[in-house]
Protein backbone atom coordinates (compact mmCIF):
# COMPACT_ATOMS: atom_id res chain seq x y z
CA UNK A 1 0.00 0.00 0.00
CA UNK A 2 1.48 3.67 -0.78
CA UNK A 3 2.49 5.94 2.13
CA UNK A 4 -0.18 8.07 3.15
CA UNK A 5 1.86 11.59 3.80
CA UNK A 6 -0.70 13.90 4.40
CA UNK A 7 -0.78 16.75 7.48
CA UNK A 8 -4.28 17.42 6.79
CA UNK A 9 -7.09 14.82 6.97
CA UNK A 10 -8.94 14.84 3.58
CA UNK A 11 -12.71 15.76 4.24
CA UNK A 12 -14.76 15.42 1.84
CA UNK A 13 -19.04 16.25 1.58
CA UNK A 14 -21.54 13.49 0.29
CA UNK A 15 -24.49 15.31 -1.18
CA UNK A 16 -27.43 13.07 -2.46
CA UNK A 17 -30.01 14.86 -4.16
CA UNK A 18 -33.13 13.28 -4.66
CA UNK A 19 -37.05 13.35 -4.05
CA UNK A 20 -38.18 10.31 -3.40
CA UNK A 21 -35.04 9.22 -1.62
CA UNK A 22 -35.32 12.31 0.85
CA UNK A 23 -39.23 11.53 1.16
CA UNK A 24 -38.06 8.32 1.68
CA UNK A 25 -40.05 6.27 -0.96
CA UNK A 26 -37.07 4.41 -1.48
CA UNK A 27 -33.97 4.31 0.51
CA UNK A 28 -31.08 6.68 -0.54
CA UNK A 29 -27.97 4.05 -2.41
CA UNK A 30 -26.20 7.85 -3.44
CA UNK A 31 -24.24 8.41 -0.03
CA UNK A 32 -23.43 4.60 0.64
CA UNK A 33 -21.98 3.94 -2.94
CA UNK A 34 -19.97 6.99 -2.37
CA UNK A 35 -18.52 6.46 0.73
CA UNK A 36 -17.70 2.81 -0.04
CA UNK A 37 -15.96 3.32 -3.42
CA UNK A 38 -14.05 6.71 -1.68
CA UNK A 39 -13.06 3.54 1.11
CA UNK A 40 -11.84 1.21 -1.34
CA UNK A 41 -9.71 3.58 -3.75
CA UNK A 42 -8.43 6.45 -1.26
CA UNK A 43 -4.88 4.74 0.53
CA UNK A 44 -5.82 6.86 3.76
CA UNK A 45 -8.22 8.01 6.45
CA UNK A 46 -10.69 10.66 5.39
CA UNK A 47 -13.55 12.25 6.94
CA UNK A 48 -17.27 12.50 5.59
CA UNK A 49 -20.18 15.31 6.08
CA UNK A 50 -22.97 13.80 4.27
CA UNK A 51 -26.62 15.78 3.30
CA UNK A 52 -29.36 14.12 1.50
CA UNK A 53 -32.00 16.49 0.50
CA UNK A 54 -34.33 17.09 -1.99
CA UNK A 55 -33.95 18.44 -5.91
CA UNK A 56 -34.58 22.08 -5.01
CA UNK A 57 -31.93 25.01 -6.05
CA UNK A 58 -31.66 26.91 -2.85
CA UNK A 59 -31.14 24.08 -0.51
CA UNK A 60 -28.26 22.44 -2.95
CA UNK A 61 -26.58 25.94 -2.78
CA UNK A 62 -26.72 26.12 0.91
CA UNK A 63 -25.77 22.78 1.08
CA UNK A 64 -22.34 23.29 -0.54
CA UNK A 65 -22.03 26.49 0.61
CA UNK A 66 -21.98 25.35 4.15
CA UNK A 67 -19.81 22.48 3.15
CA UNK A 68 -17.17 24.04 1.53
CA UNK A 69 -17.12 27.66 3.81
CA UNK A 70 -18.26 26.16 7.44
CA UNK A 71 -16.95 22.71 6.90
CA UNK A 72 -13.76 23.35 4.90
CA UNK A 73 -14.50 20.06 2.57
CA UNK A 74 -12.04 19.79 0.31
CA UNK A 75 -13.80 18.01 -2.05
CA UNK A 76 -17.60 17.69 -2.47
CA UNK A 77 -19.80 14.88 -4.65
CA UNK A 78 -22.76 15.12 -5.48
CA UNK A 79 -25.40 12.63 -6.79
CA UNK A 80 -28.37 13.12 -8.64
CA UNK A 81 -30.55 16.18 -10.43
CA UNK A 82 -28.07 16.40 -13.68
CA UNK A 83 -30.26 15.83 -16.05
CA UNK A 84 -32.37 17.44 -18.32
CA UNK A 85 -36.08 17.27 -16.27
CA UNK A 86 -37.67 20.10 -14.79
CA UNK A 87 -36.53 18.94 -11.36
CA UNK A 88 -32.80 18.26 -12.12
CA UNK A 89 -31.21 21.33 -10.99
CA UNK A 90 -28.25 20.60 -9.37
CA UNK A 91 -25.63 21.85 -11.88
CA UNK A 92 -27.32 25.24 -11.83
CA UNK A 93 -27.08 25.38 -7.82
CA UNK A 94 -23.05 23.99 -8.55
CA UNK A 95 -22.48 27.26 -10.93
CA UNK A 96 -24.76 29.38 -8.84
CA UNK A 97 -22.20 28.92 -5.93
CA UNK A 98 -19.30 28.37 -7.73
CA UNK A 99 -15.96 30.85 -8.17
CA UNK A 100 -14.17 28.78 -11.30
CA UNK A 101 -15.37 25.91 -13.54
CA UNK A 102 -13.36 23.23 -14.48
CA UNK A 103 -15.00 22.18 -17.85
CA UNK A 104 -12.30 19.06 -18.23
CA UNK A 105 -14.63 17.44 -15.56
CA UNK A 106 -17.81 17.27 -16.88
CA UNK A 107 -16.42 16.06 -20.95
CA UNK A 108 -14.69 13.71 -18.90
CA UNK A 109 -17.25 12.23 -17.12
CA UNK A 110 -19.43 12.40 -20.36
CA UNK A 111 -16.53 10.78 -22.42
CA UNK A 112 -16.21 7.80 -19.22
CA UNK A 113 -20.37 7.38 -19.26
CA UNK A 114 -20.84 7.05 -23.27
CA UNK A 115 -19.12 3.77 -22.91
CA UNK A 116 -21.91 2.59 -20.68
CA UNK A 117 -24.87 4.48 -21.46
CA UNK A 118 -26.13 6.42 -24.64
CA UNK A 119 -27.53 8.66 -22.21
CA UNK A 120 -24.83 10.07 -20.94
CA UNK A 121 -25.09 12.91 -23.08
CA UNK A 122 -27.94 14.14 -21.34
CA UNK A 123 -25.94 14.67 -18.31
CA UNK A 124 -25.74 18.31 -17.35
CA UNK A 125 -22.88 17.62 -14.81
CA UNK A 126 -20.21 20.33 -13.57
CA UNK A 127 -16.99 20.54 -11.92
CA UNK A 128 -16.47 23.99 -10.10
CA UNK A 129 -13.93 25.51 -7.80
CA UNK A 130 -15.13 27.28 -4.34
CA UNK A 131 -12.66 28.61 -2.69
CA UNK A 132 -10.18 25.98 -2.61
CA UNK A 133 -12.63 23.44 -2.92
CA UNK A 134 -13.04 21.23 -5.50
CA UNK A 135 -17.12 20.49 -6.32
CA UNK A 136 -18.20 17.70 -8.43
CA UNK A 137 -21.70 16.73 -9.64
CA UNK A 138 -22.39 12.42 -10.63
CA UNK A 139 -25.42 11.75 -12.28
CA UNK A 140 -28.11 9.76 -9.87
CA UNK A 141 -27.97 6.65 -10.59
CA UNK A 142 -25.95 4.57 -7.98
CA UNK A 143 -23.67 2.44 -10.67
CA UNK A 144 -22.92 5.69 -12.35
CA UNK A 145 -20.97 6.85 -9.13
CA UNK A 146 -18.09 3.84 -9.88
CA UNK A 147 -18.36 4.33 -13.23
CA UNK A 148 -17.07 7.97 -13.86
CA UNK A 149 -15.07 8.47 -10.66
CA UNK A 150 -12.85 5.33 -11.83
CA UNK A 151 -13.56 5.09 -15.64
CA UNK A 152 -13.98 2.17 -17.82
CA UNK A 153 -11.96 -1.19 -18.02
CA UNK A 154 -11.20 -3.94 -20.08
CA UNK A 155 -11.86 -7.50 -18.65
CA UNK A 156 -8.57 -8.09 -17.89
CA UNK A 157 -8.61 -5.27 -15.39
CA UNK A 158 -6.82 -2.79 -18.26
CA UNK A 159 -7.82 0.98 -18.08
CA UNK A 160 -9.99 2.13 -21.62
CA UNK A 161 -10.85 5.61 -20.18
CA UNK A 162 -9.82 7.33 -17.13
CA UNK A 163 -12.53 7.93 -14.46
CA UNK A 164 -12.43 11.73 -13.20
CA UNK A 165 -10.18 10.76 -9.49
CA UNK A 166 -7.23 9.83 -11.45
CA UNK A 167 -6.82 13.51 -11.66
CA UNK A 168 -8.74 14.53 -8.28
CA UNK A 169 -5.37 13.80 -5.98
CA UNK A 170 -3.83 16.42 -7.91
CA UNK A 171 -6.11 19.15 -8.11
CA UNK A 172 -6.63 19.22 -4.55
CA UNK A 173 -2.98 19.32 -3.72
CA UNK A 174 -2.61 22.34 -6.46
CA UNK A 175 -5.49 23.92 -4.65
CA UNK A 176 -5.01 23.39 -0.94
CA UNK A 177 -1.78 21.25 -0.78
CA UNK A 178 -3.54 18.09 0.62
CA UNK A 179 -1.60 15.10 -0.69
CA UNK A 180 -3.84 11.91 -0.82
CA UNK A 181 -2.87 8.98 -2.82
CA UNK A 182 -5.30 6.45 -4.51
CA UNK A 183 -4.84 2.21 -4.57
CA UNK A 184 -3.54 1.92 -8.03
CA UNK A 185 -5.29 -0.67 -8.92
CA UNK A 186 -8.86 0.69 -8.27
CA UNK A 187 -7.94 4.35 -9.67
CA UNK A 188 -4.43 5.07 -10.70
CA UNK A 189 -4.19 8.81 -9.97
CA UNK A 190 -1.06 11.30 -11.90
CA UNK A 191 0.66 14.04 -10.87
CA UNK A 192 3.80 15.68 -12.70
CA UNK A 193 7.28 14.19 -10.93
CA UNK A 194 8.00 17.46 -9.69
CA UNK A 195 4.78 17.23 -7.42
CA UNK A 196 5.32 13.93 -6.17
CA UNK A 197 6.30 13.67 -2.16
N1 LIG B 1 -30.22 8.56 -3.99
C1 LIG B 1 -30.65 7.55 -4.76
N2 LIG B 1 -30.77 6.29 -4.26
C2 LIG B 1 -31.18 5.27 -5.04
N3 LIG B 1 -31.47 5.40 -6.34
C3 LIG B 1 -31.38 6.62 -6.89
C4 LIG B 1 -30.96 7.76 -6.13
N4 LIG B 1 -30.98 8.84 -6.92
C5 LIG B 1 -31.35 8.40 -8.11
N5 LIG B 1 -31.60 7.08 -8.11
C6 LIG B 1 -32.03 6.27 -9.25
O1 LIG B 1 -31.45 6.83 -10.42
C7 LIG B 1 -32.46 7.35 -11.29
C8 LIG B 1 -31.96 8.63 -11.96
O2 LIG B 1 -31.62 9.60 -10.99
P1 LIG B 1 -32.22 11.10 -11.02
O3 LIG B 1 -31.29 11.95 -10.25
O4 LIG B 1 -32.53 11.49 -12.44
O5 LIG B 1 -33.55 10.91 -10.17
P2 LIG B 1 -35.02 11.34 -10.51
O6 LIG B 1 -35.57 10.41 -11.56
O7 LIG B 1 -35.04 12.81 -10.77
O8 LIG B 1 -35.77 10.98 -9.16
P3 LIG B 1 -35.48 11.34 -7.63
O9 LIG B 1 -34.95 12.75 -7.55
O10 LIG B 1 -36.80 11.20 -6.97
O11 LIG B 1 -34.48 10.30 -7.15
C9 LIG B 1 -33.68 7.51 -10.40
O12 LIG B 1 -34.88 7.50 -11.13
C10 LIG B 1 -33.53 6.33 -9.43
O13 LIG B 1 -33.97 5.13 -10.04
N1 LIG C 1 -22.04 6.61 -15.86
C1 LIG C 1 -23.34 6.85 -16.06
N2 LIG C 1 -23.68 8.06 -16.48
C2 LIG C 1 -24.98 8.36 -16.70
C3 LIG C 1 -25.98 7.40 -16.49
C4 LIG C 1 -25.59 6.11 -16.03
O1 LIG C 1 -26.40 5.20 -15.79
N3 LIG C 1 -24.25 5.87 -15.83
N4 LIG C 1 -27.30 7.74 -16.73
C5 LIG C 1 -27.54 8.84 -17.70
C6 LIG C 1 -28.90 9.32 -17.70
S1 LIG C 1 -30.08 8.18 -18.17
C7 LIG C 1 -29.24 10.61 -17.41
S2 LIG C 1 -30.82 11.18 -17.65
C8 LIG C 1 -28.23 11.57 -16.97
C9 LIG C 1 -28.70 12.44 -15.81
O2 LIG C 1 -28.94 11.65 -14.67
P1 LIG C 1 -29.28 12.22 -13.24
O3 LIG C 1 -30.44 13.16 -13.42
O4 LIG C 1 -29.57 11.00 -12.47
O5 LIG C 1 -28.09 12.96 -12.69
O6 LIG C 1 -27.05 10.89 -16.56
C10 LIG C 1 -26.58 10.01 -17.52
N5 LIG C 1 -25.27 9.60 -17.14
Amino acid sequence: MTACLSKDTLKIGLVSISDRASQGVYVDQGIPALQKWLETALCEPFEVETRLIADEQDVIEQTLIELVDQHACHLVLTTGGTGPAKRDVTPDATLAIAHREMPGFGEQMRQVSLHFVPTAILSRQVGVIRHSSLILNLPGQPKAIQETLEGVKGTDGAVIVRGIFSAVPYCLQLLSEIYIETRPEICESFRPKSARR
